[in-house]
């Protein structure tokens, strides 16, 4: 198994599962957590208690009807091998969520059928697609059968986490197909599960050092990302033409957003998929409150930021910015006045990106300044506050080339507010708004998702925090 998966679902400390009690089992894999966070800093005893509070309202939410989170389905009755179940229970899932039970059943029938699966974020879509690759997996073949794409190495790393965990009990071997992952000179992968981006997986398989001739099971994690054309579309096509036609490959894409330009080229690349699709006014949940701050320039914009940095730490953060060098710049400046931050961007060397996000993970850091690069997919439970420093947009030209007036992007700040409140978690969102531009622009993502943003005062720092401390708590 692959060694340098982020482990915050650390196989070896894993509780052994005697009994299949929801409580109990809940309980034990928090303990993991904490043992797994031992040495962690004295300041983040707060962050690991706290998931021990937020279980509590998890367990209501599963019973809510209205809930995604909700199932009528104990993980039992969906089909899943004994050691995968065993699998699903070290990780103190008790019960399916609704986007669970109603995929793997689909996902697992046999014979293999295509699936499109959009539900909000932080409910579970992973294990819904990690357990279909593991069930798939003829073990007593050292050859490749499922790749999973990602967009960025970062979700790649997270998924990989979880197939390890939910794999443990079975003999599945993994590989990355991540840029500077692989030894230089490595010939050949056997690895029955192959997850990474699209650019890298192209390469090893035309270096023929992935050999895809045994693939049953291709997953699109945000896969309208994936495929849009102004996004990864050309290379993850690529990879899918590289895949055997000796034999059907079950082809799984999921996403909590399908806009209708990928809608179509989704439905071709996955024929006759079976679709599992929330009405647009249910894109995003309930439990992410959102917020404006009203500030007067782009100076102002950062000195509010810095006056709610004590609300930035109550517990993890990540800021948003359009731009690598604003996320440089902003973070240069708050660490050089004494705050501890820490940014990201895919400008980064491999290395110091995944030092970065394995310290966010770990608690280490508890702000991250950041750019879309880690928009979509990412799973940091104590991440209580999303920042959008500047609005997410779309890079519209005109005929001439010229930047026009950008419009929001609205599926990117979908994703990227669905970094709180995970599976149910409460969170908040803090959009900044300083001029004309950005204050129809908000209005413009405030209509779209049928979401009302209410505006927090700036002329008071006391204000604002109380505000959004208020809704943190
Ligand atoms: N049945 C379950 N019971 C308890 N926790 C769960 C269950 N399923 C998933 N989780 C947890 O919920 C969190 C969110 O899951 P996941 O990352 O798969 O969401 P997602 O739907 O893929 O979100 P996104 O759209 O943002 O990628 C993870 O921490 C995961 O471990």
């Amino acid at each position: 198994m692959e060694k340098d998966a982020d482990g915050f679902y650390t196989p070896a400390t894993a509780a052994p599962v005697e009994d299949t009690k929801e409580a109990k089992e809940t309980k034990e894999t928090e303990l993991e957590k904490v043992a797994d966070k031992k040495d962690a800093p004295a300041d983040d005893t707060d962050l690991v208690q706290s998931t021990f509070d937020v279980e509590v309202t998890l367990a209501d939410q599963q019973g809510d009807p209205n809930s995604p989170l909700y199932s009528v389905k104990t993980f039992e009755e969906l089909g899943l091998n004994p050691d995968l179940l065993k699998g699903v229970y070290v990780m103190g899932f008790s019960k399916p969520s609704k986007i669970q039970e109603r995929a793997l059943p689909l996902l697992l029938a046999d014979p293999p059928q295509n699936l499109i699966g959009q539900s909000q974020s932080g409910t579970g879509k992973t294990a819904a697609f990690v357990l279909t690759m593991l069930s798939r997996i003829d073990f007593t073949k050292n050859k490749t059968q499922a790749l999973c794409l990602a967009p960025s190495r970062e979700l790649a790393r997270q998924i990989m986490s979880v197939v390890v965990a939910m794999g443990k009990f079975t003999p599945v071997t993994t590989e990355y197909a991540i840029k500077e992952h692989l030894p230089k000179g490595a010939s050949r992968i056997t690895a029955h599960i192959v997850v990474g981006t699209p650019g890298t997986m192209t390469d090893l398989i035309r270096r023929k050092v992935l050999d895809v001739s045994e693939v049953k099971v291709f997953v699109l994690d945000e896969a309208d990302n994936m495929l849009d054309s102004d996004g990864l579309g050309e290379q993850t096509l690529r990879v899918k033409n590289m895949l055997p036609r000796s034999h059907p490959v079950q082809i799984v894409l999921f996403s909590a957003t399908f806009p209708d330009h990928v809608r179509s080229f989704a439905n071709n690349f996955a024929p006759k998929a079976n679709k599992i699709e929330l009405q647009k006014n249910e894109i995003s949940v309930d439990n992410i409150r959102q917020f404006y701050l009203d500030c007067r320039s782009e100076e102002h914009k950062y000195e509010v930021l810095v006056s709610i940095y004590t609300v930035l730490t109550i517990g993890q953060s990540i800021i948003f910015c359009q731009h690598r060098h604003t996320a440089d710049r902003i973070g240069q400046r708050m660490t050089a006045e004494g705050h501890k931050v820490a940014s990201l961007h895919g400008a980064k060397d491999a290395s110091e990106r995944d030092a970065i996000i394995d310290r966010f993970r770990e608690g280490r850091e508890k702000v991250l300044i950041t750019t879309n690069v880690i928009a979509r997919g990412i799973d940091v439970m104590q991440v209580n506050m999303v920042v959008n420093y500047d609005l997410p947009l779309l890079n519209e030209r005109d005929n001439w080339g010229n930047k026009e007036d950008a419009r929001p992007d609205i599926e990117t700040y979908i994703h990227r507010i669905g970094r709180t409140g995970r599976f149910g978690r409460k969170g908040i969102s803090v959009n900044f708004v300083h001029n004309k531009q950005t204050w129809d622009q908000m209005q413009e993502i405030e209509k779209a998702t049928g979401k009302q943003i209410i505006r927090v005062e700036t002329d008071s720092v006391d204000v604002m925090e109380e505000t959004l401390k208020k809704h943190l708590k």
